[in-house]
């Protein structure tokens, strides 16, 4: 698939929002207001996910997750990948933590940054790397895809933007998408804990609490954002939606 440009390009609005900030376009998706008059399921979260199809179900049934799901993955190029993602991934939830507006809300971010990715996840990466043989370059500075590269560009801009509604779209969109093929894995999971804990890691009770206060952050908030700011986090929601399946793409090979 074809990446198209994420922070390089975004204008005032935020990548790709709609060339008047406001759905109106021949291919965008209608306005929130519009939507939610129509929707079973009214909630502002529900109206980014909807939004960003096709990029949403490539991403939940793409290959590659098959591919792990079935314990069949070359997991190299994308776990080495996946770990400079995973870098600015963490700054971005501390900037989480910063632009919360309030402290209910800073709590969830401070558990997770500080018991999953900077525990468990990073635990993970570093047996999982030492398992698929990857030096201290490949750990530490390897050469980054074109994507990596876009996502990375996508998630600085989010953080240092620091408002949290921006913040939490491309939380909220890497965290549920994972859930949505990391739950379509059934018993038996593979063996090999390389297959095996990224599942793990990626669906469960505790995950689901976790995507669930994401897109409840999102649901209390957006919906008293206005139009432009709606268009503006929804830009960024559908921009990491398309940078997931291109890093899917990009660890097929
Ligand atoms: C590219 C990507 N997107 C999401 C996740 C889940 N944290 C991840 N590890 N990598």
């Amino acid at each position: 698939m074809e990446i198209e440009n994420g922070a390089a390009d975004a204008h005032a609005n935020g990548p790709h929002a709609s060339a008047d900030a406001h759905g109106n376009g021949p291919h965008d998706p209608p306005t929130y207001a519009v939507w939610r008059s129509t929707a079973a399921d009214p909630a502002f979260s529900e109206w980014l996910r909807s939004a960003s199809e096709p990029d949403w179900t490539a991403v939940v049934t793409h290959p590659f997750a098959a591919a792990i799901i079935s314990g069949e993955a070359d997991m190299r190029r994308y776990l080495v990948q996946d770990f400079q993602f995973v870098d600015a991934f963490t700054a971005l939830l501390g900037a989480a933590v910063a632009a919360a507006d309030r402290f209910e809300s800073r709590v969830p971010f401070g558990r997770f940054l500080g018991q999953i990715v900077t525990d468990t996840e990073r635990s993970y990466f570093h047996r999982a790397l030492a398992e698929l043989g990857a030096g201290a370059d490949d750990v530490i500075s390897p050469e980054l895809e074109p994507v990596t590269v876009r996502f990375r560009a996508l998630m600085d801009e989010a953080r240092v933007s620091q408002e949290y509604p921006v913040i939490l779209a491309v939380l909220c969109l890497a965290e549920w998408i994972y859930l949505g093929w990391a739950s379509r894995a059934a018993e038996p999971l593979p063996e090999r804990f390389l297959y095996r804990e990224w599942i793990d890691l990626h669906s469960g009770p505790e995950f689901e609490a976790w995507v669930g206060f994401l897109r409840g952050e999102l649901d209390r908030i957006g919906p008293s954002l206005g139009e432009d700011g709606q268009a503006r986090v929804l830009g960024f929601f559908r921009e990491a939606a398309r940078l997931e399946r291109g890093f899917f793409d990009m660890a097929e090979g």
